[in-house]
């Protein structure tokens, strides 16, 4: 188990902090909002969620590498992570399926990473001191210099990046004949649009600033508000979609991003949270059927609860057990849902994927 890369690598954190490494995947320099996740599974479907733009993950689990990498495992066409912090990282891999190494994966999309470093301490120290920017560097070892690199990096609060990943023209998936859904692509994970076309939807996937009266030449049944990186606070474009949609009296879903937009829609807040929640084991009550679940999840921003309280037209249906904060949605008379998690759980526990269900039905 030897890399082929052994240089030195750093990982410099916004408050001065610092870790030395060994250098992973592109021998570069970047920078990114530093945030961890706990699965102890699926790096390479967490790599590849256009959620994850802009941010530089840290694995808990401590072994990373070690089933290799498969296209068929893949959320979007390439890792869309600025970069990976890992403890003990596996250059060699071991399953029959696999087509190659997570090192010539991350080296191919130019994707720096550093291991070797105490990957418990740093997301012990940012769970206290909460979200910040980084930089890893294979490159520059000098932290001043550094330093100069990471200043040029933006908060994730206030950016707007669904237009950064979303596709630049629409096309279709799912059987011709089935339930026409506009599916607005805010950064969507492909397993999501597999579970959609898998129930028969018709899907047709359009690019994050397509104007709702595009959208309705097609004459939709519904509509379907996908995952995405960025701030939704700053989405007007988005959120006047989603307004327009609810207007308009069509059913409409929407997963984690398209969930906070939901609540844009109806003058609800979202907020950055200290940490986010990424991982495939936070529990959730739905509050309808008093059941839980387990969830996967990715989020950095968050629905304010008092809002959702006030609010005549919407209300809490899911709630996370750990800390209390919105995980779902719907409005009172009009057929709207939204969760906060994601229910087609690539990777994750499969608990929750009766929503998609439920959306087929509330839309029959
Ligand atoms: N998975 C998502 O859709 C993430 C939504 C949003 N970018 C957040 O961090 O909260």
């Amino acid at each position: 188990m030897k890399y082929i890369n052994k240089t030195d690598a750093v990982l410099l954190l916004e408050d001065g902090t610092v870790f030395r490494g060994k250098s992973i995947g592109f021998h570069g320099t970047r920078g990114g909002e530093i945030c961890f996740n706990t699965g102890m599974t699926g790096y390479q479907e967490v790599y590849t969620d256009p959620s994850y733009y802009g941010q530089i993950m840290v694995n808990t689990n401590a072994h990373i590498g070690n089933y290799g990498t498969m296209i068929d495992e893949t959320e979007s066409g390439s890792p869309k992570i600025f970069g990976v912090v890992i403890n003990s990282f596996s250059e060699n891999f071991s399953r029959f399926t696999a087509d190659g190494s997570l090192q010539s994966y991350l080296e191919q999309h130019q994707i720096p990473g550093i291991c070797d470093v105490d990957t418990r301490s740093i997301v012990r120290h940012i769970r206290d001191k909460g979200t910040m920017n980084c930089i890893i560097s294979s490159e520059i070892h000098d932290i001043s210099e550094l330093q100069k690199h990471l200043d040029e990096v933006p908060s994730m609060e206030g950016l707007e990046l669904s237009s950064k990943v979303s596709v630049t023209e629409p096309y279709e998936i799912g059987e011709p004949g089935g339930i026409k859904l506009v599916v607005m692509d805010y950064g969507i994970k492909t397993s999501i649009l597999n579970q959609l076309a898998g129930r028969g939807f018709h899907c047709k996937v359009y690019p994050a600033k397509t104007k709702f009266e595009e959208t309705e030449k097609w004459e939709p049944n519904a509509y379907f508000l996908s995952n995405g990186p960025g701030d939704p606070a700053v989405m007007d474009y988005a959120i006047e979609t989603a307004k327009q949609i609810i207007d308009s009296d069509k059913p409409l879903f929407g997963i984690c991003l398209g969930h906070q937009l939901i609540a844009k829609a109806n003058g609800i807040g979202t907020y950055k949270m200290h940490n986010g929640h990424r991982g495939l084991n936070q529990p959730v009550k739905n509050l309808l059927t008093g059941k839980g679940e387990i969830t996967s999840q990715n989020h950095g921003f968050s629905v304010v609860s008092e809002d959702v309280d006030k609010s005549e037209l919407v209300e809490i249906t899911h709630i996370n057990l750990n800390d209390n904060t919105v995980e779902g949605l719907k409005m009172r008379n009009k057929k709207v849902f939204s969760v906060q998690y994601h229910p087609e759980s690539s990777p994750g526990p499969h608990d929750s994927r009766y929503l998609f269900d439920q959306f087929i039905s509330l839309i029959n």
